[in-house]
Formats: C-alpha cells, sequence, structure tokens
C-alpha cells in the first residue's frame, strides 16, 4: 500500500501542478502494461508485481510542465478494495480486458465503488477497454463498454497497449488536463482548506500528523470535499449545469435509442432462429417418426421370417422322425418275418426228419411183413402232407421280402441249409426233401417286383399269413 502520508508530506514543495492518477482493474487486464507504455512509451510483456507500484514523471499538458504521479495498483479484488490510492487520486483509469467479459463486470463494480467513495467529490475517469489486438477472442462488444461509461459519465476508448495505440495517450492526456484545470480551480480552497485545517488544530499540527496520520488525511479529504461543496454550491452556474445535463440527457436517449435497436435486432434474430429452429424441429420428428415406423416393420418381418424358419424345421424335423420310424418298423416287421420263416422251416424240416425217421423204421419193420399195411398207410397219409408243406415253403420263399436282395438271400440260405439237411438223411432219391431243395433253387431267381413281404405266423406256422406291402 502507498504510503499516502509520505506523499501528503512531501507534496506542493514547488509550484508544479502535481496530479495522481489511479489505474485500477482486474487482475492481469494490462495496468502494469499500460502504465509503463504511457510513461515510458516501451511495452513490457510480462511484469509480475504483488504490491502497488508508483511511477513519477513530470509532462508536459498543454504546453504546461505537470508532475504526473502514476500508481499502478496491484489486484483490485473487491473484497480488499484499495480505498486509499482512491481517496488519494486526483483520477482514475479503469481498465478492463475485451477477451474477458468478467473483467468488464469487475470495471463496473470498481466505477461503482469509486462513485460511492467519491461521492462528494467527484474525480474524473476513464474506461478502457485493453486488448483491442485480439479481437479474434472478443468477449466484449464495444456498445457494452461504452455504454457501461456513459452509465458512469466517463471518457471511454478502446486500446491495445500492445500495438501502442495512440487512443492511450489521447486518454491520459485529456484526463490529465482535465485534472489540471479542476486543480488550478481548486488551488485557492486548498489554500484556505489548510487554514482551516491550522485554525482547527492550533500549531502543533505537525506533531499531531506524525501522531494520527491517517486520521488527519481522513479529515482533510473531508475538509477538502466539504469546502468543493460549499463553492461549488456558492459559484454555481445553473444554467450551465442545465445545459451539460440536457446534452447528458440527449446522448443517454442516443445511446438508449441505439440499444433498443440492438435489443429489436436481436429479438427479430432470435424470432427467425426460433421460427427455423421451430420448422427444423418438426423436420427431424417427422424423420424420427418414420424411421421409428420402418423399425417397426422391420421387427415384424424379422418375426414373420423368424416364424417361418420355425416351423419349417419342426415340419422337417417331425417329417425326419416319421422317416425313422417307418424304416425302423420295417426293419422290425422284415426281422421277424424272418424269424417266423425261419422257424417255420425249421419245424417243416423237423417234421419231415420225423416221418422220414419213421418211413426208415417202417421200411425195417416191412421186412417183417407183418406191419407192412400199416407203414404203407401212414405213408400215404404223411406223403402229401411233406408235400403241402414244402409248397408252403416255396410260396414264403417267392413272396419273402421280394424287394429286398439281401433279406431274401438270407432266407434262401436258411432254407436250402435245412434243407440240405433233410436231404442227407433221405435215401430216396424222390423222398420230399430232395423234391423240395429242387423246387425252392429253381424259385431261387432274383426278384423282379419291387415288393416288402410281411410274413406273420405261430412258430408251427400255422395261420400263417403273407402280407405284401
Ligand atoms: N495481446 C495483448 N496482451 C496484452 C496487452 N496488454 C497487456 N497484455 C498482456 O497481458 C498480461 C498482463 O499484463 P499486466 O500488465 O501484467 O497486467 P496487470 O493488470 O498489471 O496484472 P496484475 O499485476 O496481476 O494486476 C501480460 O502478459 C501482457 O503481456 C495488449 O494490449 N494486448
Amino acid at each position: 500500500m502507498i504510503d499516502i502520508v509520505q506523499k501528503m508530506k512531501t507534496e506542493d514543495k514547488n509550484n508544479m501542478p502535481k496530479v495522481r492518477i489511479a489505474v485500477i482493474g482486474k487482475s492481469n487486464v494490462g495496468k502494469s502494461a499500460l502504465t509503463v507504455r504511457y510513461l515510458t512509451r516501451r511495452y513490457i510483456g510480462e511484469y509480475r508485481s504483488n504490491t502497488d507500484l508508483l511511477y513519477k514523471q513530470t509532462l508536459t499538458i498543454n504546453n504546461s510542465p505537470v508532475e504526473v504521479e502514476v500508481v499502478d495498483v496491484c489486484s483490485c479484488d473487491l473484497a480488499r478494495f484499495p480505498e486509499e490510492p482512491i481517496y488519494w487520486a486526483d483520477a482514475c483509469v479503469v481498465v478492463y480486458d475485451i477477451t474477458s467479459k468478467k473483467t468488464l463486470s469487475h470495471a463496473m463494480e470498481l466505477l461503482q465503488k469509486v462513485h460511492q467513495l467519491r461521492m462528494q467529490n467527484q474525480i474524473p475517469l476513464v474506461l478502457l477497454g485493453n486488448k483491442a489486438d485480439l479481437e479474434h477472442l472478443r468477449e466484449v462488444d464495444e456498445i457494452e463498454g461504452r455504454t457501461l461509461a456513459v452509465q458512469h459519465g466517463c471518457q471511454f476508448y478502446e486500446v491495445s497497449v500492445a500495438e501502442n495505440s495512440s487512443l492511450i495517450y489521447t486518454a491520459f492526456d485529456l484526463l490529465l488536463s482535465e485534472c489540471r484545470s479542476t486543480l488550478s480551480s481548486q488551488k485557492t480552497r486548498k489554500f484556505s482548506v489548510s487554514k482551516m485545517i491550522g485554525t482547527l488544530i492550533g500549531n502543533n499540527n505537525v506533531v499531531i500528523l506524525e501522531v494520527f496520520p491517517i486520521l488527519i488525511v481522513r479529515i482533510k479529504i473531508l475538509l477538502n470535499n466539504l469546502h468543493l461543496h460549499l463553492t461549488s454550491t456558492a459559484v454555481m452556474d445553473y444554467n450551465a449545469i442545465i445545459n451539460d445535463l440536457q446534452l447528458e440527457i440527449i446522448s443517454l436517449k442516443k445511446y438508449n435509442y441505439s440499444l433498443k435497436r440492438q435489443i429489436e435486432d436481436n429479438l427479430n434474430e432470435s424470432t427467425s432462429m426460433e421460427s427455423s429452429l421451430t420448422e427444423e424441429n418438426s423436420k427431424l420428428q417427422l424423420l424420427v417418426f418414420n424411421l421409428k415406423m420402418e423399425i417397426k416393420n422391420l421387427r415384424k418381418e424379422n418375426k414373420e421370417i423368424l416364424d417361418k424358419v420355425e416351423s419349417e424345421s419342426v415340419r422337417s424335423n417331425s417329417n425326419v422322425k416319421r422317416k425313422n420310424k417307418s424304416i425302423q418298423t420295417e426293419k422290425n416287421c422284415n426281422d421277424t418275418a424272418i424269424q417266423t420263416a425261419y422257424k417255420t422251416v425249421s419245424s417243416y424240416i423237423q417234421t419231415d426228419l420225423n416221418i422220414n425217421d419213421v418211413t426208415t423204421q417202417v421200411k425195417v419193420k416191412s421186412t417183417k411183413k407183418q406191419h407192412k399195411s400199416s407203414f404203407d398207410k401212414r405213408k400215404e397219409t404223411s406223403e402229401p402232407l411233406i408235400q403241402s408243406k414244402c409248397n408252403s415253403i416255396i410260396n414264403i420263399c417267392n413272396s419273402t421280402a421280394a424287394d429286398k436282395k439281401s433279406d431274401k438271400s438270407l432266407f434262401m440260405e436258411l432254407v436250402e441249409a435245412s434243407i440240405d439237411t433233410l436231404s442227407s438223411t433221405s435215401t430216396s432219391a424222390d423222398t420230399p426233401g430232395a423234391n423240395m431243395k429242387a423246387r425252392v433253387k429253381h424259385n431261387k431267381s432274383p426278384a423282379t417286383k419291387k415288393q416288402s413281404v410281411l410274413i406273420l405266423g405261430d412258430s408251427q406256422a400255422r395261420n400263417m399269413r403273407v402280407i405284401l406291402k
């Protein structure tokens, strides 16, 4: 913080007018760069400092030398608002960064605060929008800065410290000349204020100044303000004030009008944008609806295809099962038929063997002649029986498994084997076995008809049935 008391003690040592300027604004807006640029014409890119810096220089304003003191107030945090420099200053430069909206709102709060603090003794103010070279990053329109300046009755410029805008010098020079004229008009008042303090605190004022420096500065400022107020009231030129006010009203009306136009333009733009958005929205809604319908149809189609595939597979499965079942049944029937036929043949052969045995025995006995008549009788009854059974076997051979060569040949082998056994036990060439074998062989031609045979019967081949399929 600047030692204001020291400044108070050293000021006014010569007759050169002195103007004190406080540069305030949010951090990083370019306060230091601006101050250095104005005082030295040089640009310092990076200027980090965590303390207020005071610059002093003698400048020529309107052909007269002026001692200028500029305080670069570090960090204008509103919570720690720099009241002292504001009381100290004759003028203020409020800076914001056009690439940052929040620096503009901060500048607005600073302006309000300055107005509050210097309510009785308003000081010249200038609002600067810095970093105008960064147009592509602009967040704050020029009209916003200008409007804020009009609201607080101050000058406004957009500048670029980096590009050394000439408006920087214009702004400072105007501020200085304004301060200079104000100060020269106050010169007599300041004198009388000092006198007043002298009268109030007597001859020991120096001691008191040392003991209660801050208090005294405050008192001096208050008295100064009071005195200024009284004096200005005394010399007030109402007409001039009314003129100023009227001019201000006109310029405010102008801004008001331009703002209204801008608002109207924005409104129109937003309305047309809204209608086009609504149109776009309804188009999109229609598109979404169509897409939904398409998805629904596709799902339906998909389900139908799936159902079809499922029913097809079920049908083909049941067909395969049915086919398998019929094949199995057929196989079982064939097996049963073969077995039955085999049994039948075996039983016939067995019967034949028994008859032959009986015949042999009877033949032996016939030599004894006493039973010859009975043998002949029995032979007469048995031979037709064997003959008929042989015929049955041949029929079975003919019909069994007519279309299945393997089954038929198996069956024929069985029959032949059995008949061979029968023949070997027979002695006569015209025995039923030999006859039967000859007849079976005669019928052993490959089947020409495509038929399947089902032979059913009991173990003695009684009630035997052949089913052709
Ligand atoms: N592009 C551009 N950059 C600038 C301009 N003025 C200042 N800067 C840059 O802005 C940054 C901050 O500048 P300072 O002068 O340190 O800002 P300050 O307001 O004093 O910052 P504090 O000391 O934190 O309060 C630096 O990097 C500068 O180079 C300008 O006109 N244009």
